[in-house]
């Protein structure tokens, strides 16, 4: 029997800051992982998905400048792009692994069952702790439809060798439409299917609609109201029937219809934390049903977004909490979302539909794409609409559809998350001319 203060089971964003944050603290921590050290982004998840969107944003901005200092736009080489994007999966386990270890963190490889609320098993050896937190993330969500095992999922993208003539993405949230875009860019012929009209329904619903027409225009043929019936496999491609009976023919077919929380398996019923198929219930100190066990990050049940960001800041509040230098309930600041399609749309705070029935709000809803900053990029869709508290003046909502959506929603998370009035805006001299420059226009 091993015995440390603290351990940690899982090695993504989550658990990797709450490790480092607590052996920095002076802390005795373990960590255990059953696959790729460092966990989902930069294995499977945003880092690879943002190297292959970035030869995507190079690709789209020779476009917008054709036949304005550019005759030709090159063609996407897949094949280079995946050897390129490798150079930056390939060694992220190996340097995961050995960062833990440099900081003095053990590292434990294998699948972790907990025995009783103090002890865990890995590959049959017990390992005990005072705490334990689970930070196990979460899995693509498969469909259960007959032929369901042709599915393949975000992760089968991100390592394709060869870009498929034809694909089919069923599920209009994130994934898909992040991924559809790249593939379409790529030379793809790309179907999504979404199971009613309202794709990334968490998003401003016009600006939305606006993305989605510009991604038809680029080639993705949505199928509202349509899902996946079943799939099989003839010859070289598959056979998928859809909701409607159409049936589409292609050679690769990705489920991205949601992901599901890590939970089962860890023996958690046993000892006693509670958990729904939506993931593992805490309370507001991230602490589960039995005191001395929390949890963070993908594998929670809560609403708060499933995201990097969010995972980590989680390890840094329970690195406090277990160290004794906090005991507040954890306290989130606004936190932004974003796909990275083309272009990308972000968001932070309030959203339209939350604001039209109070009065103590206004919206300005403006088309950027006739400033300087968008027009000298010759950036034709560029939107955004802001909104504000009538009787302070303090933004508290943004959504913004355009190339530069990820800067500009950063500076309104700043301003929101730190009450930056107008005024405090004028009072500074910002590099022009520059997306942060023109936040003086806005006030
Ligand atoms: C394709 C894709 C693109 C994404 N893009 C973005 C993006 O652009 N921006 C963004 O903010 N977020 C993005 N995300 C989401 C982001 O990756 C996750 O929110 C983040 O990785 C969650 O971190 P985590 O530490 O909670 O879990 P994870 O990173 O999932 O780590 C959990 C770890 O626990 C391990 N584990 C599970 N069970 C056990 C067990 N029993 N024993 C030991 N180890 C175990 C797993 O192997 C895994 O390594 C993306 C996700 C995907 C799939
Ligand atoms: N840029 C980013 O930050 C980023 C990128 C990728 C993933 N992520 C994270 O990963 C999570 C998962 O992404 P995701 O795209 O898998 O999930 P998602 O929840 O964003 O989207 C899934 C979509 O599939 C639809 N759907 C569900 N069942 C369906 C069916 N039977 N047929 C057709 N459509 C169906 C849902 O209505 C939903 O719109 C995101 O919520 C996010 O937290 C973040």
């Amino acid at each position: 029997m091993e015995i440390v203060e603290i351990i940690i089971i899982g090695s993504g964003p989550g658990g990797l800051a709450a490790a480092y944050d607590l052996a920095a603290k002076g802390k005795k921590v373990a960590v255990v992982e059953t696959d790729l050290w460092g966990g989902t982004c930069p294995n499977r998840g945003c880092d690879p998905k943002k190297v292959l969107y970035g030869a995507i944003e190079a690709q789209d901005n020779l476009t917008q400048l054709k036949h304005h200092g550019f005759e030709t736009v090159p063609a996407i080489n897949w094949s280079e792009l995946m050897t390129f994007k490798e150079t930056f999966t390939q060694p992220v386990s190996g340097e995961q692994q050995q960062g833990l270890i440099s900081a003095g963190i053990q590292t434990i490889k294998g699948k972790a069952i907990f025995k009783d609320r103090h002890t865990i098993i890995v590959e049959n050896q017990e390992y005990q702790a005072d705490q334990i937190i689970i930070a196990t993330g979460q899995r693509p969500a498969i469909l259960d439809i007959p032929g369901k095992e042709n599915f393949e999922t975000s992760t089968d993208f991100l390592n394709m060798k060869e870009l498929p003539e034809k694909i089919v993405f069923v599920g209009g949230g994130y994934i898909s439409l992040e991924l559809a875009n790249i593939a379409t860019s790529s030379g793809s012929e790309v179907h999504v299917l979404h199971h009613n009209t309202r794709p990334l329904k968490g998003f401003d619903e016009e600006l939305t609609i606006a993305l989605i027409d510009n991604l038809k225009a680029r080639g993705i043929q949505f199928h509202f109201n349509e899902s996946a019936e079943s799939i099989s496999k003839e010859n070289d491609h598959y056979n998928i029937v859809l909701t409607s009976k159409e049936i589409l023919l292609a050679d690769r077919v990705f489920c991205a219809t949601g992901r599901i929380p890590n939970v089962e398996g860890l023996n958690l019923e046993e000892i006693g934390v509670d958990f729904t198929h939506k993931g593992i219930v805490v309370n507001d100190h991230l602490q589960t049903t039995v005191d001395n066990i929390y949890a963070l990050g993908d594998c929670l049940q809560k609403n708060t977004p499933k995201l990097t960001p969010v995972s980590s800041f989680e390890g840094s509040y329970l690195a406090k909490l277990l160290s004794g230098t906090l005991q507040e309930a954890i306290h989130y600041p606004e936190i932004p979302t974003i796909i990275f399609s083309s272009p990308k749309l972000a968001q932070v705070g309030l959203k339209e539909g939350e604001v039209l029935e109070n009065e103590k709000y206004e919206q300005q809803n403006i088309d950027l794409s006739q400033w300087f900053t968008y027009k000298h990029l010759n950036e034709s869709l560029v939107k955004a609409k802001i909104i504000t508290d009538k009787d302070t003046g303090l933004l508290v909502g943004a959504t913004v559809l355009g190339n530069e959506a990820e800067q500009l929603i950063n500076l309104f998370t700043l301003m929101i998350n730190q009450k930056v009035v107008s005024d405090k805006i004028n009072e500074m001299i910002m590099l022009y001319p520059t997306v942060s420059s023109d936040l003086s226009y806005l006030y």
